[in-house]
């Protein structure tokens, strides 16, 4: 299993966000996450396709982009546009879910499918085969620095079991609340994809992404 860093700038400093996605990127991140909030499938609003776009040509990194946006297929062409490789949307915010990934997949991007922490991973059954990525939030989507809820990682086991029984090696992600000291309890949980925000970029980011990345190098 390939175990990858995804650090999320909705926790950089925009007067600085080159230099701080120049710091993971050098320091082994290979994914970049790129929260997306509209205010109203979750309170806040962040950024959006402007934005992607102006990084986009500036990283080599895979563009991992997470829409908490209510009826996601609504801009699936534009975010293949701006750069997006990989389009996350949430189970909770899609009314035609297949139709919404088939889209995705016709614009030439990787799937992913989220759920929030009160949706049960049940849910995910009839879709396993059928996306690259699943997304388990360890957080109430919406803001960053939040505590990590611990219950989600059952969740994150029952899912990486319902793939093994299938002899599917499809990515989980988590994201929230994940710091060096309880990544651990995300990977032991079967998680491969690590999305960290203020992990990252609070305090220096190109030394917090190298501890990180040792940690999951070092993973077996
Ligand atoms: O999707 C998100 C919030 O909805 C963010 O990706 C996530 O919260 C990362 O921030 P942190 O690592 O600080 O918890
Ligand atoms: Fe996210």
């Amino acid at each position: 299993m390939e175990y990858k860093l995804s650090p999320s700038i909705l926790s950089a400093d925009f007067c600085n966000l080159e230099e701080g996605i120049r710091q993971t990127e050098e320091n082994g991140a290979v994914y970049l996450h790129f929260d997306v909030m509209d205010g109203v499938f979750v309170p806040s609003i962040s950024f959006g396709m402007p934005v992607l776009a102006s990084i986009k040509p500036a990283v080599k990194q895979v563009i991992d982009t997470h829409l908490m946006i209510t009826e996601p297929i609504r801009y699936v062409e534009a975010f293949a546009e701006a750069g997006a490789d990989i389009l996350t949307v949430h189970y909770e915010a899609c009314k035609d879910i297949r139709a919404t990934l088939d889209k995705i997949k016709a614009c030439g991007m990787k799937t992913g499918l989220a759920i929030s922490p009160e949706t049960p991973v049940e849910v995910l059954k009839e879709f396993l085969g059928e996306v690259d990525m699943f997304l388990v939030m360890t957080v109430h989507p919406g803001f960053g620095g939040q505590k990590l809820i611990s219950e989600t990682l059952d969740k994150v086991r029952t899912l990486r079991t319902m793939l093994n029984e299938r002899g599917l090696e499809t990515d989980i992600q988590v994201d929230g609340g994940i710091y060096a000291f309880n990544v651990k309890e995300a990977l032991d949980a079967g998680a491969n994809v690590i999305v960290a925000g203020s992990a990252v970029f609070k305090g220096n980011a190109g030394e917090n992404t190298r501890e990180l990345m040792e940690i999951l190098k070092n993973y077996e």
